[in-house]
């Protein structure tokens, strides 16, 4: 599979301009997170890639073919959102056949899997499925289907911790049997941080971040200290956000360091967790100094 790309992508609602020219690659066999504040256009851009709504300018191509109206290309990909696309009164095994019907190569032995372990009841309609569990029924179907695309919206939402769990370690078991791009919106980052190879940051209709991981932890740094000692050390760093602890003031910075300015003894410096760095690169305010 190539993969798709993304040029100049704009969305308007009205006058309400939600993506503002989006440049982006999707690689294929690629897990990547997108992160957003809440109505940043996750589920926006993911209903334009899988042809749900249209965009009101710009691209998504396969191989310089539209994506939109290329039901060849359409079915290499997969979106799993909040939207309920089954009857009410569909049973779960329905639900598979159904799907199955639409989608060659659904795997029927890994979603028998993935029922057997969530202790999902095949034989009960969707619409008696608690929210927990019509999560659990759409996600066996996103990982069964064999598409080279999916993207996951909010995938774990309704679901318990231990649910949660259990999701991430059958995501990375399909993954590695079967290496596929999936492209996960989540607000809960850091449950997902240790699977995620790339990082996608959606902010005012742009893409601010589109980074790996491993890079972008690298980048994301606390520096820990008696308060002027702190300012004086990340005065000209890109300071992205501070807090006061008592007497100690923490900075936080994305970026380099400056390799000329020896850390002062009274300094300490440690990595940000990628949650907390996500909230300052995202926060409305402008931090200065
Ligand atoms: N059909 C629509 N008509 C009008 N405005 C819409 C429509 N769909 C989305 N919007 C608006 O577009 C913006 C982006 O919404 P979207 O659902 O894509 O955000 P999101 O990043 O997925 O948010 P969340 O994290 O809260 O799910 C929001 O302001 C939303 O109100």
């Amino acid at each position: 599979m190539k993969p798709i790309e993304i040029q100049q992508l704009k969305k308007r609602f009205g006058q309400k301009s939600v993506l503002d020219g989006i440049n982006l690659t999707l690689k294929p066999e690629t897990i990547y997170a997108l992160l957003g504040r809440n109505g940043a256009g996750k589920s926006t851009l993911f209903n334009i890639i899988a042809n749900r709504i249209p965009q009101t300018a710009g691209t998504v191509t396969i191989e310089g073919q539209p994506i939109s109206n290329n039901d060849q290309v359409l079915n290499r990909l997969y979106l799993m959102s909040e939207v309920n696309l089954y009857p009410p009164r569909m049973r779960v095994d329905e639900v598979f056949k159904t799907t199955a019907a639409l989608y060659q190569g659904f795997d029927f032995d890994f979603a028998d899997r993935m029922v057997n372990e969530f202790g999902l009841n095949t034989k009960t309609r969707f619409n008696k499925l608690s929210t927990g569990y019509r999560s659990i029924l759409k996600l066996i179907v996103a990982l069964a289907v064999d598409v080279d695309y999916v993207f996951l919206d909010e995938p774990t939402l309704g679901l318990d911790a231990n649910h949660r769990e259990l999701f991430y370690s059958l995501l990375m078991e399909t993954y590695a049997e079967r290496p596929r791009t999936f492209v996960i919106s989540t607000h809960l980052i850091e449950e997902i941080a240790n699977l995620v190879e790339q990082v996608l940051v959606l902010e005012n209709g742009q893409l601010t971040v589109n980074d790996t991981a491993e890079h972008l932890s690298q980048l994301g740094l606390a520096v820990t200290g008696p308060v002027a000692d702190v300012q004086t050390y990340t005065a000209g760093l890109n300071v992205i956000g501070h807090e006061a602890l008592g007497k100690l003031r923490v900075d936080y910075i994305y970026g380099e360091l400056n390799e000329q300015r020896e850390i002062p003894d009274t300094v300490s410096i440690s990595h940000l967790d990628l949650q907390k760095l996500f909230i300052y690169l995202t926060s409305q305010e402008v931090v200065n100094q």
